[in-house]
């Protein structure tokens, strides 16, 4: 049916002529019924001429067609008309052939069928012609037989129907926003990430002791592939996006992702670029698929395989397929994952960083891991948003790799962040969050669901953010540590050495909820601030930023955003307004000029001096009571350190080797 299924159309309603007379009209539904002739109504030339003649026509003149930049002439051709369903202002045919290409069964066919529009409305639409096989008619299978309906870079709105109407658990909220669940996983699943070890891959990726890449071999890959695809497939409808990487125009990626949910292609719809018409019509083949059979679990009896989740890459053939879990984040980072290894090649660093810029043009990078404050610091309404978590450096200056943000927002509050505050409205993506049933306000404190509650937005939906999200030449480099110990300083200069040695070591208290499993603050090393996305060994990423850095003569930072007075359970966090403070006094300038005293054991400098921030807590035992327990702690945290930076003793970083030296002085001393 063309309308929205709740008028009858398959009789007229009319008044009964008679009985209006002396009683309350009877409604009369019989097919064929007479319609009253003029002579018989109220003539009101005030009301307005109508435009339809049935409740179809009236349907049909509610939705404009979409103007396109450019005319939709493979549409045209075949006839195409506007259909009341979701509709792609791009050419039908070739867009449907190439997402048939990205689909095939690697064994049995060239591609599904597949037709453009929601199968629910898109009754007169076009699909794609289905090329014969090299296969004999009689090993066609059922799924040869049928179509798939594709869901093509929808608008927010056509999403938002989609998701309300077939995902149970969408809701819209009190702002606007798309509530969603992200089913039984609520964060990433690093443990079941899998990269394919090839020749290639062997020789140049990070493998083993540390390394986020669990290795797994091409065949095993094809068969989750065929598994993702088939169950794609097999599918009424599936989304895709075609978007774009890095807003670094001569190093941007173009992506394909591929999904079965509203919800999906909503998040990476406001994560990734998102192209204008025209270069929809000419996006051509993407340099990149994501395969996201979210729910649908891997086979436990493939090799390789320990649970029911499998989030794979295999960077020859430039894809990733993603079984047995439905959270959005996983393709945001695996995309990451995949330009840490394309930008290097490039002589791109790729940083795991949030970063923003000043009236003046001075350039903040924030480096941190989940839950560290890279997306909330970044955000300062004071200074223009370039991104919030995945940058480029090159040989220009920095580039965002995506279109949107992705905060967390348990116990957000609108005095404490109010521009993420704002940007939770229409088109923002809601996950996890617990609303009131009827007036659909969020309670940002519930953690019901999660400690991993998230908004993921368009980056225009923060007022000041940079369109092209691009800046010149870092000037200062903030490492963000959330300390659940409660030792770091809460703010430190470091020299390059030190940025260096902290930068591989990636320390923080991983705070509860992004990753599964963990529901505990507890101290964890990262290398690079992220070593769960890179590809390459940390000192190659620690070479390149200790060059680029030296370059531009550019200042590290080490914040502590973590506990102060005591540890986790015993201090408190630091209060969010002082390390704004903090911060503001790193972008004007005004800390470099602080007078500074050496700390024990760690070798950090610290300021006397803070406008904004009483100085009793900036150096840490102070606000300790228990002074015995603060050098304890202090002490257990630094061999922390110093055994989690054993593994890289031996390697040398650059092609200086003082710098090398320099850097194993740079750790703690005890
Ligand atoms: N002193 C602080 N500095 C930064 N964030 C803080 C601080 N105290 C509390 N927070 C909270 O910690 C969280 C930081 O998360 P977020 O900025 O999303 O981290 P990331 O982007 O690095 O994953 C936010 O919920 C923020 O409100
Ligand atoms: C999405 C994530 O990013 P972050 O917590 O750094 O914002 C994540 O780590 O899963
Ligand atoms: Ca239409
Ligand atoms: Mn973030």
């Amino acid at each position: 049916m063309a309308g929205n299924g709740n008028e009858n159309t398959s009789g007229d309603f009319s008044f009964s002529a008679a009985a209006a007379r002396d009683a309350l009209p009877r409604i009369t539904t019989e097919k064929g019924a007479k319609a009253p002739t003029p002579r018989e109504v109220c003539q009101d030339d005030t009301a307005p001429r109508v435009n339809f003649q049935t409740i179809d026509e009236l349907h049909s003149l509610q939705k404009k067609r979409s103007a396109p930049t450019t005319p939709l002439t493979n549409a045209n051709a075949n006839g195409l008309t506007g259909t009341s369903g979701p509709t792609t202002p791009v050419s039908g045919e070739s867009m449907l052939q190439s997402v048939s290409a990205s689909l095939a069964s690697l064994t049995r066919e060239t591609g599904p069928k597949l037709i453009r529009g929601d199968p629910a409305t898109a009754a007169k639409v076009a699909h794609v012609p289905h090329t014969p096989t090299s296969v004999p008619a009689a090993d066609v299978s059922d799924s040869g037989l049928k179509f798939t309906h594709v869901l093509h870079n929808l608008s927010p709105a056509e999403l938002y129907e989609q998701a309300i109407k077939y995902e149970k658990g969408s809701f819209v909220t009190s702002t606007g926003a798309l509530a969603t669940l992200s089913g039984a996983k609520t964060g990433r699943s690093p443990k079941d990430k899998r990269v394919v070890k090839d020749e290639t891959t062997a020789a140049e990726l990070w493998w083993g002791k540390g390394s986020p890449n669990i290795e797994m071999d091409e065949q095993t890959f094809l068969v989750n592939r065929e598994r993702a695809v088939d169950y794609l497939n097999s599918l009424d409808k599936v989304f895709v996006n075609d978007q774009f990487l890095n807003w670094d125009p001569e190093n941007r990626l173009k992506v394909r992702i591929v999904s079965a949910r509203a919800y999906h292609s909503l998040f990476m719809h406001n994560m990734c670029i998102r192209p204008t018409p025209e270069e929809l019509e000419n996006f051509g083949t993407p340099d990149f698929t994501i395969y996201n059979a979210g729910k649908f679990p891997c086979n436990r009896f493939t090799h390789y395989m320990t649970s029911s989740t499998s989030v794979d890459i295999n960077l020859a053939r430039r894809e990733m397929v993603i079984l047995g879990t439905q959270y959005a984040g996983e393709m945001k980072k695996g995309l990451f994952g995949v330009m840490h290894y394309l930008m290097p090649k490039r002589k791109i660093l790729s940083l795991h960083s949030g970063c923003n810029m000043g009236k003046d043009g001075d350039v903040a990078l924030f480096f941190g891991l989940s839950g560290t404050g890279k997306t909330t610091l970044s955000t300062d309404h004071n200074r223009y948003l370039i991104g919030d978590d995945e940058h480029c450096w090159s040989e220009t200056g920095v580039s965002n790799i995506e279109g949107g943000c992705y905060a967390k927002c348990i116990d957000l509050a609108r005095e404490k962040e109010p521009d993420i505050w704002n940007a939770i409205k229409f088109g923002t993506v809601l996950e996890n969050v617990v609303f009131d049933e009827h007036t659909r306000e969020v309670d940002y404190s519930d953690k019901s669901v999660t400690e991993n509650t998230r908004a993921a937005y368009p980056i225009e939906y923060i007022p000041n953010s940079k369109i092209p999200c691009v800046g010149p030449h870092p000037k200062n480099v903030i490492l963000l540590a959330c300390d659940a110990f409660g030792v770091l300083p809460p703010i430190s200069k470091l020299n390059l050495a030190q940025t260096m040695y902290h930068f591989i070591s990636g320390y923080t208290a991983l705070v509860a909820g992004t990753e599964e499993g963990v529901k505990e603050p507890r101290a964890t090393f990262s290398a690079c601030f992220g070593a769960a996305f890179i590809m390459l060994h940390p000192t190659k990423y620690a070479a390149m930023l200790a060059e680029k850095m030296q370059a531009q003569g550019a200042t590290g930072w080490l914040v502590n955003t973590g506990w102060s007075g005591g540890s986790y359970g015993s201090g408190s966090r630091i209060k969010l307004a002082y390390t704004r403070k903090i911060i503001d006094a790193i972008h004007s300038g005004s800390l470099l000029k602080a007078t500074y005293r050496k700390t024990d054991i760690f070798g950090l400098e610290i300021p006397d001096e803070v406008e904004g921030v009483p100085s009793e807590i900036l150096e840490p035992i102070n606000a300790w009571k228990d002074k015995d327990a603060y050098q304890d702690t202090l002490l257990k945290l630094a061999g922390l350190f110093k055994n989690n930076f054993e593994t890289f003793t031996s390697h040398k970083i650059g092609d200086d080797g003082n710098l090398t030296e320099e850097i194993l002085a740079a750790g703690p001393n005890f």
